[in-house]
This record gives structure tokens, C-alpha cells and sequence, in this order.
């Protein structure tokens, strides 16, 4: 057997960055150049900088208009005007130099022309009035930027301005970027069973950029010991920093600690973060070398926490001061005292409340990164935090366009996606947010205050009442005043392989079959359970009762992998995954809402496109649905 690679004192992330930078320090002397100063927006300067010349470089019109000796103009008066003649003044346009005997300029709007060429005033002129003086701006010799300032676009202007062409900034750091493994391929490579569609270094490449480096994307390497240590000692060799992905934990072909103890020295393996605790940070003669590890959450935590102080230490910028926000959290979370966690989570407001809702903890789950609002750190002294706590968000989105985001939670449905992209197409600056976790779950939610609105499909076995009877039920006493958006109408029936293989037709087929059912509280679990009574089956009957998908599309995905016969779900999710259908029947798909929060622009702005043509059609292509009261507002008390 291989050699496994079993490492991991792990250390607090704090520790590890000081320890590491403090080496770098020591090792690394930060390096600068001159440079045109039109090249040099966003780098840093390494000493005061001080105009060479005045602006403006002369007395100069501040309008158009003519230049005069003030004196000459001062018994200019309404009652009285006073006419110039040629040789008391010259014609000038805004810029133009104003030489002795001038002294001031008259706006050519305060110029009456006379037939004779003369022109008359009926005010005096002041001294100096419309005159820019020399040096008005800058005066030559005056400190025009500090040392270490980051360079604007205002700096430019004014240090061109100045006479200044050429600044000594800090130097770009140029950072080569490896992606590691065998099994990784190119995205235009044929996928195949076990292969990785690589992409990390391509978020690392934009990660580098956005900081002011300049990324250097080297390709994949095969898991080849003697391959990955020439490459990483040549990129060593030619560029500032080198980032090595994947092959940082204990496989039997991660070679990357082992490549960078033949190569240089290894100051840290393992920190006490999560996700991202194979994390390597190591020097190779005097050029730093970070092993990320493979999976991309962990990779972007740890590009977060050790390249981007690394890259702004070398090219001596300031950390960014990232907008931050309290808010209760929706859900308990549990961590462990071996590590400080980053969770991505959603976060809304609703009631004046600010609201963080944890998204998918794994680090394998890049669409957490795509879809989170912001990160909630929970530092390794804390066991966890339970629901309600007051935590603080790192924002990764504007808290403004949090303010104007409909949060919707509870059951879900493809059309979500569509209003989700219509939304802020049709209202800019409005958004919505889903979060699919049943509808009886989101009713408890919107019950807690945590979102606007809940998508939901429950039938009331005894009136055959879809929706309102539970909003009346969970919602009693009156304190809050609820509502229904009416949504749409869609089809519900057991989403099957194509052609059906299984024959499935009826209730009574599905109990013979493997069956996916869904979480108890979705529309759908309570519908197929309403079903089994209606047709006198026991859950005990069904092959697979027990196990549970969290939506229609993941019920799809496993009976497209032939992991399972049948599941119920909607007719869109079937079509989507180019599956079968076997229709059971219509039921309504509405959002319930708080009346109060109908009022909202955010709200006001759905219901718009909810009620819109194109939302309609675009989810019609969808397939199984109907629109007789889309958008329509029903009051439930
Ligand atoms: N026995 C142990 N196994 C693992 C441990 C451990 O402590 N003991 N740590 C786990 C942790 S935590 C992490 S994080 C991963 C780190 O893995 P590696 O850095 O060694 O990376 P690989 O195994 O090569 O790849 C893992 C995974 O990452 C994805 N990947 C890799 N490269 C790319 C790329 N260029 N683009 C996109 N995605 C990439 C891919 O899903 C790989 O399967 O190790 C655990 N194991
Ligand atoms: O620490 Mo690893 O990064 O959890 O997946």
C-alpha cells in the first residue's frame, strides 16, 4: 500500500497566518519599481510624492469672455454703463493665459456689443474676479500623495497635473497557480466516470486579479511526484508566489506536503480551520508556496485567510475592511472546539430584523459560495450557536440589496428560479431568495418572523381545501393577519425512467416498486401520505419509504441514476431530467404572506411579475402548469 500522508498538528488559523508571515517578513523584502504613472492606478506608493509644477501653470480665464484692468471698469453701473473699447480689452476663451496689465475677466454674458465694436458693461469688474490664479490648485512642491497610498483615479489626474510621470510604486506580485491531480480534466475535455472537471484555479486566477496580482495559470499536473516538484521548483524559480491546489491532505497520491519539504521548508500543515485544514503554507528559497486544498469551499476559505493577506502584504496594501452586519441566526448550528468554521449563509430582512439562515456546510458545496450573502464565523473556543443568537455576517453582498430582497422559504418549485431571475431584470435593484425546506417548515418560518413569504401545497384531507385551512390552523388567535398569493396550479403525479419500465399507473403500483419519498412536512409527503390512506396502503408496504429528498429535482436525479423506481413529484422536474410522467392530479402552489408585508416594494414588485405575461409562458415551457389566479391576493381570517 501507498504511503498515506498522516499530518495535521493542526494550529489556530490566527497563529498560523502570524507565524507564516512573520517568516515571510524576515525572508521576502518587499520589492518596488518605478512606473508610468498613467500604468499605476491601484498600487501603492513608496514615498511622499510632491508636484514639479503649478496648476494651473498660469493666470488662466476661469470663463469665457474678455480680460480687462479692473480699474478701468469701476464706475460701471446700471444707470450708467461704461462702454470698452478695443484697446481696453482682449477676447478670451476659459483656460487661456491673462497677462499684465489684465486683471480680471467679464462672463461674455454681462457684454452688450455696440455698433461701433465697443462693448458696454453696467457693472465693474472686481479684481482678479474670474481669474484662476497660478497654483490655484496645486502649487509646485506640495505634497500630492503620502507614501503607502493606494493610487485612484484622482491621484492620476492630479499627479499628471502636477508634472509627475513617473512613480516609484510597490511591485505586482505575479502568482503561478497549479491545479494538481490525475483525475482532473479541462472543462472542454470528455467527462467520463471519475473525473474532475477543473475549476479552482480559474477562481483563483479572478481571486489573484481582484486583489491587484497578476495570475499566471499553469495548468493541471498529474499526481506525479517528480513531475510536481520540477514544475513547482520553475515556477519557484520565475514568478513571486506559487499556489499548488489539491493534494494536500493524507491520500495515498497527495504528494504536495511531501514536494515542498524536498523543495524548501514546510512552516505549517494543518490549521484548526473548517473547511480547509490540510492547508500547506511553506517557503522555497526566498519565494512563499501555498498547498490549497482540493475541495473549492475549502479553497477559497483558505485563499481568504492566508493568500490574500500574503498578496497584500507583499504589495504592501492595507487588509480590506470587510462590511459586517448582526444578525440572529435561523438555525442552531454545531461546531467543534477543534476549529474555528466559516458557514455561508443566506441572510434577509424581515420585520426589521436581520435574519441568517445557514446554507449546505460541506466543502464540496461551491453553489454555497455562489449563493451566499455573506459568512458566519464561529471561532473555535464556541461549541456552536443556537437559534436566535446574535451573530456577526462578514457581507459578501451589499446590505442594501439585502434590504430589497423578498425572503421566501418553504416549498420548492422550478418557477422560484424564473421569479428569481425576472425580479431584478424587471425591478432593478429587488431580488428574491429561496430556501427549500418544505411547506410546512416554511410556515413555521414565516411563524418565527424569518421570511416574507412561504411557497406551499398543503391539502386539508377533509374539506379537499388546499393551503388556507393550515395557514388557519397554525396561524390562529388572530395576532398576525395573514394573506395568500395565489400561485399557480400544477401537476403533481410519480416521476418514473423513460418508458416507464416499472408500469407504474397507480397507487397501487408504487407500493411493488422502489419508492423516494420526501421530507415529512413537504406538500408532497403530505400528499402522497393522503394517497396511501385514500387507497387503504401502510407505509410499511412501500419499498423505501424511509428515505427522503429534500426536492422535486433531487427525487428526479435519483430515479435518473436508476438508483430508484419511482418518486412523486411535479411534472416540470420530471421534464427537466428528460424523464417520464404519470400525472395523479392538480394542486395549488401559493405563497402565503403576512398582510403587512403585502405593502412592501419588494413584495409589491413579485406579485408584479407573478401576475406578468412572460413569467407565464416561461413557466409554461416548463410543462404541468395552470394560471387562473396567478398573482391574485386572497385574505385568510
Ligand atoms: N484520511 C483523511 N482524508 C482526508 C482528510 C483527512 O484529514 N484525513 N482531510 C479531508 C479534507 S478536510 C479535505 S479539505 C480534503 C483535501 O483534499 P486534497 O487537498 O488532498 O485534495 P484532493 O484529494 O486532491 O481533492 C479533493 C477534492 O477536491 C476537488 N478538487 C480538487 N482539485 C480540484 C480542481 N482543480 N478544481 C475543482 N475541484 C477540485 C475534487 O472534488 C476532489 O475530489 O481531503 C479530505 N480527506
Ligand atoms: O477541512 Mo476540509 O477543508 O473540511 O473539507
Amino acid at each position: 500500500m501507498k504511503k498515506r500522508n498522516l499530518y495535521l498538528n493542526v494550529i489556530p488559523v490566527e497563529e498560523a497566518l502570524d507565524s507564516y508571515l512573520s517568516v515571510v517578513k524576515k525572508r521576502v523584502p518587499l520589492k518596488t519599481e518605478i512606473i508610468p504613472v498613467v500604468q499605476a492606478l491601484g498600487r501603492v506608493t513608496v514615498s511622499a510624492v510632491y508636484a514639479k509644477y503649478n496648476s494651473p501653470l498660469y493666470n488662466s480665464a476661469a470663463m469665457d469672455g474678455v480680460a480687462v484692468v479692473s480699474q478701468k471698469t469701476k464706475d460701471a453701473c446700471e444707470l450708467k454703463p461704461l462702454v470698452l473699447q478695443k484697446e481696453d480689452f482682449l477676447v478670451v476663451d476659459t483656460g487661456d493665459p491673462v497677462h499684465e496689465p489684465f486683471d480680471a475677466v467679464i462672463m461674455a454674458e454681462d457684454l452688450i456689443e455696440t455698433d461701433d465694436g465697443g462693448l458696454q458693461i453696467t457693472e465693474p469688474a472686481m479684481s482678479w474676479q474670474h481669474i484662476r490664479p497660478v497654483g490655484e490648485d496645486i502649487v509646485a512642491h506640495e505634497l500630492i500623495l503620502t507614501s503607502n497610498h493606494k493610487i485612484r483615479p484622482m491621484d492620476v489626474g492630479v499627479l499628471l497635473s502636477g508634472g509627475i510621470t513617473e512613480i516609484e510604486v510597490y511591485k505586482q506580485v505575479n502568482v503561478a497557480i497549479f491545479a494538481t491531480g490525475t483525475e482532473i480534466i479541462e472543462p472542454d475535455q470528455n467527462i467520463a466516470d471519475g473525473v474532475i472537471i477543473e475549476s479552482n484555479s480559474r477562481m483563483f486566477e479572478g481571486l489573484v486579479a481582484e486583489q491587484g496580482a497578476k495570475p499566471f495559470r499553469l495548468g493541471i499536473l498529474q499526481d506525479d511526484y517528480a513531475l510536481i516538484r520540477d514544475n513547482v521548483r520553475e515556477a519557484c524559480e520565475k514568478f513571486d508566489v506559487v499556489i499548488v491546489n489539491a493534494g494536500s491532505s493524507a491520500g495515498t497520491e497527495d504528494f504536495t506536503v511531501h514536494v515542498l519539504r524536498e523543495l524548501g521548508e514546510v512552516f505549517v500543515h494543518g490549521v484548526a480551520i473548517k473547511p480547509g485544514k490540510p492547508v500547506i503554507l511553506a517557503m522555497v528559497g526566498d519565494k512563499p508556496v501555498v498547498g490549497l486544498p482540493g475541495y473549492p469551499v475549502s479553497a477559497y476559505v483558505c485563499y481568504q485567510n492566508f493568500v490574500r493577506p500574503l498578496l497584500n502584504h507583499l504589495q504592501n496594501f492595507a487588509e480590506e475592511n470587510r462590511e459586517t452586519v448582526r444578525a440572529f441566526l435561523s438555525k442552531r448550528l454545531v461546531s467543534s472546539l477543534k476549529h474555528k468554521e466559516y458557514v455561508r449563509v443566506k441572510v434577509g430582512k424581515v420585520d426589521d430584523k436581520i435574519i441568517a439562515t445557514p446554507l449546505a456546510r460541506g466543502a464540496g458545496a461551491a453553489m454555497s459560495l455562489v449563493r451566499a450573502d455573506g459568512f458566519c464565523i464561529i471561532e473555535q473556543n464556541q461549541e456552536g450557536l443556537d437559534a436566535g443568537d446574535s451573530v456577526t455576517v462578514e457581507l459578501c453582498r451589499s446590505l442594501k440589496e439585502i434590504e430589497n430582497t423578498v425572503v421566501s422559504i418553504g416549498s420548492h418549485d422550478l418557477m422560484l428560479d424564473i421569479l428569481a431571475d425576472m425580479l431584478p431584470n424587471k425591478y432593478k435593484n429587488m431580488y428574491l431568495s429561496s430556501s427549500h425546506v418544505g411547506s410546512l417548515a416554511g410556515l413555521m418560518a414565516l411563524k418565527r418572523g424569518e421570511a416574507h413569504m412561504a411557497p406551499i401545497h398543503l391539502l386539508d384531507e377533509e374539506s379537499g381545501i388546499y393551503n388556507i385551512p393550515m395557514i388557519k390552523k397554525l396561524f390562529t388567535g388572530g395576532c398576525r393577519q395573514m394573506a395568500l398569493i395565489k400561485g399557480v396550479k400544477r401537476v403533481q403525479g410519480f416521476i418514473v425512467p423513460k418508458g416507464n419500465p416499472e408500469n407504474i399507473s397507480a397507487m397501487s403500483d408504487v407500493a411493488r416498486c422502489r419508492y423516494i419519498n420526501r421530507q415529512s412536512g413537504a406538500g408532497t409527503r403530505v400528499l402522497f401520505d393522503y394517497l396511501l390512506r385514500k387507497n387503504g396502503i401502510s407505509c410499511e408496504q412501500v419499498n423505501g419509504y424511509d428515505k427522503e429528498a429534500a426536492t422535486h429535482m433531487a427525487v428526479a436525479a435519483l430515479v435518473q441514476s436508476g438508483a430508484v423506481d419511482c418518486g412523486m413529484g411535479i411534472e416540470s422536474a420530471a421534464r427537466a431530467m428528460n424523464l417520464d410522467f404519470v400525472p395523479v392530479g392538480f394542486e395549488e402552489y401559493d405563497f402565503a404572506i403576512e398582510r403587512n408585508n403585502l405593502d412592501l416594494p419588494h413584495v409589491k414588485a413579485f406579485i408584479d411579475v407573478l401576475k406578468s405575461e412572460d413569467f407565464k409562458q416561461k413557466v409554461m415551457r416548463l410543462g404541468g402548469y395552470e394560471f387562473s389566479a396567478c398573482g391574485e391576493i386572497v385574505s385568510v381570517s
